[in-house]
């Protein structure tokens, strides 16, 4: 693992409140979540939390409804069914002191295109009494971002970044971030991702963060959760998941002594002629059947095939 790398073990360890032995309450818990467009259910009945501290890559494929559930978890969009809590305060009714503790990095750049990125900032800083002008001039030297042009005059990995820099800005003790690298070049992915990892381990902050680049997952090595058919499928600790899954393909009659060895089955997908593939997880622990019985590996990029379909 590189010095940048956060297992899920040391996420804990990095987590200030999480030495309290006072109860912790989620940074942010859903409960019961629906929405539907017409007929399409897009949540059905999620419930979600996060304990402070605890940083979640979200996958889905492309429509699953990643962005739906971060608006609706903070509050952007109107579910017709359930709730939705940030530092326990109903998210239909922040308070200014909880918003303040809040970072948000939309798919879809929100900032005031006219102002140039200076005014932005300046504009933004009257708000938020912990704003972090060391953090803010070192980001925006180190990412080069022009100082005296309109913010519609930036390109769209300029306006990514910009959009990073005042969602990381103000300390927030919750940061969203919905596919904030999407734009962004290899070495600002690779900035980026640093820069959280030392905002995590710094002041314990609680991450979501939607992306379909799974190598940057990988690198960073937090939880993940996946999202299919409206619904949380599954949020685990990434490099338990990868020690404790395998694949296996055959006919469901050739698979089934695999369960009665331990393993729980997490998706299966017909392939024709009979034959199956199986997602399987043993618990923490348990020692896997050895190759011999056809288990492959699995890799990031086999979870979200298996997970998200
Ligand atoms: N305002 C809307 N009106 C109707 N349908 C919508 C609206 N917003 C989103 N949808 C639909 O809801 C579904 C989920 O969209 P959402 O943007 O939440 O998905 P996503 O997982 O974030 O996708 P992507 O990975 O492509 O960004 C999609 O089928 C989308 O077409």
């Amino acid at each position: 693992m590189s010095t940048h790398t956060l297992s899920s073990a040391g996420l804990q360890l990095a987590t200030p409140l999480a030495s309290q032995s006072v109860a912790l309450s989620p940074a942010f818990q859903v409960q019961g979540l629906h929405l539907n467009y017409g007929r399409q259910a897009v949540l059905d009945g999620i419930d979600w939390q996060l304990m402070p501290g605890q940083v979640v890559g979200l996958l889905g494929r492309n429509g699953a409804g990643k962005t739906t559930l971060l608006e609706s978890l903070l509050g952007l969009r109107d579910p017709q069914r359930g709730t939705a809590q940030v530092f326990g305060c109903d998210v239909r009714a922040l308070d200014d002191a909880t918003r303040a503790r809040i970072g948000y990095v939309p798919q879809q750049s929100d900032l005031f295109e006219q102002f140039t990125t200076t005014q932005l900032l300046a504009y933004f800083r009257t708000f938020y009494p912990r704003w972090n002008d060391a953090l803010v001039e070192g980001l925006m030297s180190r990412w080069e971002l022009p100082r005296d042009k309109p913010i519609a005059k930036l390109s769209g990995g300029q306006q990514q970044r910009l959009s990073i820099v005042r969602a990381l800005a103000h300390g927030p003790d919750l940061l969203v971030l919905d596919e904030p690298v999407a734009a962004l070049d290899p070495l600002g992915r690779r900035d980026f991702l640093r820069e959280l990892v030392e905002l995590v381990l710094d002041r314990g902050t609680t991450v979501v963060f939607s992306t379909h680049i799974l190598s940057d997952l990988e690198r960073v090595a937090f939880n993940v959760a996946f999202m299919a058919r409206g619904q949380l499928a599954l949020q685990a600790p990434l490099d338990g998941l990868m020690d404790q899954c395998r694949l296996a393909q055959g006919q469901p009659m050739e698979l089934a002594p695999l369960e009665q060895r331990g393993a729980t089955v997490l998706s299966r997908r017909a392939l024709g002629d009979g034959q199956e593939r199986w997602l399987l997880q043993w618990p923490e622990g348990q020692v896997l059947p050895d190759a011999a019985a056809g288990l492959q590996r699995v890799q990031l990029e086999d979870l979200f095939e298996e997970l998200t379909a």
